[in-house]
């Protein structure tokens, strides 16, 4: 969509589908054009007291004047003003609430969308440029109405009632200043073509300048502990200056716009002054006009062409808005991952059963991070994966628990199709640990209490006797009362694992995955989490990403991924007698255990 009027109506079809998330704006909305003509009346009357006050009193000669036309073109005047600032008042107020209400409810829905969308959205790289959808591009919205948008409402009750009473003095004259202001505002739009872009170059560098800063601040202790913070520094300097040199880009068409308005006012009042005074002189037949009516036809055209001038240059800082309000509208445009319960299959009750044909998957179009698996695990069969680092263990383990969807191929868990696995379902009955546990700011009692909607105190405390943690609990700080702190960091990384077995177990899953820690814990507490998961995969179907080889020595079958594919599945023995590539493998690992 290309020229003013295909961007005015982009303009009006982002604030169409804002509307259509935000229901409430439109609430009493005959109030608000009530109370934007009756503020627009109350300030067009007082010219019009002005004339009657010039041409009845004031310039009359003695004998024709009139005593009662003074006190009653005040008393008009007064009465008008109050109206139209009583007007101003209201609708102002009501027009800030709405706007307000109605921001505040697409925040919201951004947020809540956020929810919903399939886990890969959500990976690093977009969390940055996510925060900026429901925080400053919302803020571009709200700081635009409350910087003038609401305004334009007012301005258009203005400029139309200016406008008709225009034309009853002079249709001639009315018309010339409607025409020049027309052309006028015409070349602003013009300009602001140019203001949109770089309004929108200024959002995309805001957006990289969130995803930097929040990869930044991962990556902190990372950059500190390798000295390359002043790397980092560089990068994030970058973007600042970016984000800068944008908005400063924007300053030379805002001015260009603003200075073509006073011109236009300008050559408009001289015009008419003009045309008036050659009127008086007896030049111009067509126009008729008393020096009051001349005097009143000046205040109109103030009262037409600077709300003109005002709504244009406001909807040349609306294309900030309209950027914002796109890009929330576009997040929430981003269909749903969910399966509902009223759309989707449930998990049949009992142990869970595993079934991969020709199961491909690829992060990227024309990628592939694993090519057609095939494989099958019974319910409560243990399978270790291993497979060096790249191999696709992960991305397996996302295929198994659906945080991705097969590229390619069939995967059914328990006889489903993993695509139509209710979410209720998933959330129930498949539980994954990570390698590094996810706790909130909260008590280690509230962190294991997640794990299961209204879980109670007992709850949590039956679980880590069953898991034989309660000892363990008991001795934290402030027992289970201890805070973990954000993400977890006031406790140590066995203390976090230990938290998420105990959560893991209250939510009680059939098929449990669990990538196996790397990061090494001390031997009380290795001893700990060990016991705690025997416990916890007792009569579960579980997949281990193992990265210990102990860990797959135990289990019932092995599966070794290398380069994306499944190469070898079997028995831990079995796959050592056949002398392949996991009989390499194991034999390195005794080798380096026995030195
Ligand atoms: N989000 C992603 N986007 C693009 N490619 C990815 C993504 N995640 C993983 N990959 C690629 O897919 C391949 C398999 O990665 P995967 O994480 O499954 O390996 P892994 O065996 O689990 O490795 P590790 O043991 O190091 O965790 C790798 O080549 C990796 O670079």
């Amino acid at each position: 969509m290309t020229g003013p009027v295909g961007r005015i109506r982009a303009a009006g079809t982002a604030a169409r589908a804002g509307f259509a998330h935000t229901p409430r704006v439109f609430a009493g909305a005959w109030l608000t054009a009530l109370l934007a003509f009756a503020g627009a009346g109350g300030r067009i009357v007082v010219p019009l007291t002005v004339q009657y006050a010039l041409d009845h009193a004031l310039l009359e000669n003695d004998g024709a004047r009139d005593g009662h036309v003074l006190p009653v073109a005040v008393a008009i005047g007064a009465v008008a003003v109050t109206v139209a600032g009583v007007s101003s008042w209201l609708l102002n107020r009501r027009l800030v609430r709405t706007a307000e209400t109605a921001l505040a409810q697409l925040r919201e829905r951004a947020f809540t969308h956020v929810f919903i969308l399939a886990p890969g959205a959500l990976d690093d790289r977009r969390r940055g440029s996510l925060v900026s959808r429901v925080t400053s591009d919302v803020d571009t919205v709200s700081q635009f109405t409350q910087a003038g948008g609401i305004t334009l409402v007012t301005n258009l009750a203005q400029m139309v009632t200016a406008a008709s009473v225009m034309l009853v003095y002079s249709w001639p004259l009315a018309l010339l200043v409607i025409a020049v202001s027309v052309l006028a505002a015409v070349a602003m739009r013009l300009t602001q073509r140019v203001i949109a872009q770089r309004f929108g170059d200024v959002r995309t560098a805001i957006a990289a300048l969130y995803d930097g800063i929040s990869d930044m601040l991962h990556g902190v202790e990372v950059a500190r502990s390798y000295g390359v913070t002043d790397r980092v520094h560089t990068r994030v300097d970058h973007l600042i200056t970016g984000t800068e040199r944008a908005l400063l880009r924007t300053q030379r068409p805002l001015s260009v716009n603003m200075s073509l308005g006073e011109a236009a006012s300008g050559l408009i009042t001289t015009t008419v002054v003009l045309f008036g005074a050659a009127a008086g002189a007896g030049y111009v037949g067509w126009l008729d006009l008393t020096a009051g009516q001349l005097v009143a036809f000046l205040f109109l055209i103030t009262f037409f062409v600077r709300p003109l001038q005002f709504s244009v240059s406001i909807l040349g800082e609306s294309q900030s808005a309209v950027a914002g309000l796109r890009r929330v509208l576009a997040l929430l445009a981003e269909p749903s991952a969910v399966v509902p319960d009223d759309v989707g299959v449930p998990l049949p009750a009992g142990g869970i059963a595993l079934r991969l044909r020709g199961v491909e998957f690829g992060y990227t179009e024309g990628t592939r991070a694993l090519y057609p698996v095939d494989l099958t695990i019974a319910p409560h069969e243990h399978v270790a994966i291993v497979g060096e680092t790249g191999s696709g263990k992960s991305t397996f383990a996302k295929l198994i628990t659906r945080q991705l969807v097969p590229t390619r191929g069939v995967l059914e868990i328990a006889g489903v199709d993993s695509r139509r696995v209710t979410d209720t379902s998933l959330s129930r009955r498949i539980a994954i640990v990570p390698q590094e546990a996810f706790l909130f700011d909260r008590s280690v009692a509230e962190n294991i209490a997640l794990g299961r909607r209204g879980a109670t105190r007992h709850d949590v405390e039956d679980v880590l006797d069953d898991l034989g943690l309660q000892g363990w609990a008991d001795g934290l700080l402030d027992g289970l009362d201890t805070l973990a702190g954000s993400r977890g960091e006031a406790l140590s990384a066995g203390e976090r694992q230990l938290v998420a077995l105990a959560r893991t177990a209250l939510i009680d899953p059939d098929l449990l995955v669990l990538d196996e820690a790397t990061n090494g814990v001390d031997p009380a507490t290795d001893v700990r989490v060990q016991r705690a998961l025997a416990q916890l995969t007792k009569g579960r179907t579980t997949v281990t990403i193992a990265h210990r080889m102990i860990t797959a020595e135990s289990a019932d079958t092995v599966g070794l991924f290398h380069e994306g594919r499944l190469v070898e599945h079997g028995p831990h023995d079995a796959l050592v007698a056949r002398g392949g590539r996991y009989a390499a493998l194991y034999g390195a690992w005794v080798a380096m255990n026995s030195l």
